[in-house]
Parts: C-alpha cells; sequence; structure tokens
C-alpha cells in the first residue's frame, strides 16, 4: 500500500463575494443578500519516491480560478424545485411563487444547484476538483474534501473517495 498524506489547501485568497438567498420552501425564501464566501480544500494523495505528492500548486491555481468565476456575481440555483428562471433579452429573470426578480446578465451566474447553500456550493465544488484533479491518473489522488463557509463558524463539507 503506497503511503498516502492529505494536503490542505485554505488559503485566506480562497473566497469570493457573492450573493444569494436561500430558498426553503415554495413559499419561503431568504431575501437577498450576500456573503464572503471562503473555500478549503484537502486532497489525499500518494507520496512518491521524491517525497511528494504532486506540486499544491496545481491545485491551488484551481482553487482560484473557481472562487474568481464567482466572485461579484449574484448566485442563482439552476435545478431548484421551486424557481423558475427565464432568459429574456435584457437579461435573466428569476420567478419565485408570484415574484419575479430581474437581473442584468452581466451581475448573474446560474448554477447547476438545487439551492444556493454551503452544502450545494460544496458539492459543486467537489465535482470540479474532482474533474480537473482527482480525473488526472498521474497524481495519484486517493480522496478530496472542500469546505465551503458563508461566514466564519458554519460550513459545509463535501468528500469524495476513490472506490
Ligand atoms: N443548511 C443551510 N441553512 C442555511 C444556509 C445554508 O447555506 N445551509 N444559509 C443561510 C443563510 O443564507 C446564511 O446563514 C445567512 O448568513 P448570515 O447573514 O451570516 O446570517 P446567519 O444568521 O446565518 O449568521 P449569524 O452570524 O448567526 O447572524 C441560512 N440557513
Amino acid at each position: 500500500m503506497p503511503q498516502l498524506t492529505t494536503l490542505e489547501l485554505a488559503k485566506e485568497h480562497f473566497k469570493f463575494s457573492a450573493g444569494h438567498f436561500t430558498i426553503f420552501s415554495a413559499t419561503d425564501r431568504e431575501n437577498l443578500h450576500g456573503h464572503n464566501w471562503q473555500v478549503g480544500v484537502e486532497i489525499t494523495a500518494e507520496v512518491g519516491d521524491n517525497g511528494l505528492t504532486f506540486d499544491y500548486a496545481v491545485a491551488k491555481r484551481q482553487a482560484e480560478a473557481y472562487c474568481a468565476g464567482l466572485n461579484e456575481r449574484f448566485l442563482l440555483p439552476g435545478r431548484s424545485p421551486y424557481l423558475r428562471i427565464e432568459e429574456t433579452e435584457t437579461g435573466i429573470t428569476a420567478i419565485f411563487g408570484d415574484e419575479r426578480l430581474p437581473f442584468l446578465r452581466r451581475d448573474v451566474l446560474v448554477l447547476p444547484l438545487r439551492n444556493v447553500t454551503v452544502e450545494e456550493l460544496s458539492g459543486w465544488l467537489l465535482g470540479r476538483f474532482c474533474e480537473d484533479l482527482a480525473a488526472r491518473t498521474e497524481l495519484a489522488i486517493h480522496a478530496i474534501t472542500v469546505k465551503v463557509y458563508s461566514g466564519p463558524g458554519q460550513c459545509a463539507t463535501s468528500c469524495w473517495q476513490r472506490p
């Protein structure tokens, strides 16, 4: 069995400022608000004879790219059972019950999530790390854990392990 070690990458700049609202039911949601969301990733991989798993800068660049892509946007859940999203000529309208929330296209990012929550964001970012890193067999990654914080002391953790 190869030696396994877990890299923990939670740089202060792994963060994005974004707006959202949590939807609790077909009739109950939060008002629009925002957070400075914080991201951390742990990667368990095989240590080679050179005493290295892989250059963790590769993972840091991925985390930075994911955060940059989310930064300064209003995030909408594209797979919510309670929210309809209409593309219009001028932008995007979110429809919640009898409420219509219009946005300019430049301000919004529709994500393949059921809700914009720490749970869904951590699961989605985990999927991206798996696609971009775990799929690279030369990195010999055995597990990835992603944490997303909506504020200090409140986060969700999503994990993947190689079967
Ligand atoms: N399971 C979840 N529940 C809730 C989530 C979530 O992502 N998953 N998110 C929210 C709110 O969007 C979020 O908590 C708002 O944060 P904040 O403005 O910091 O207000 P809080 O009351 O949560 O923080 P305090 O510091 O305790 O005031 C709600 N539920």
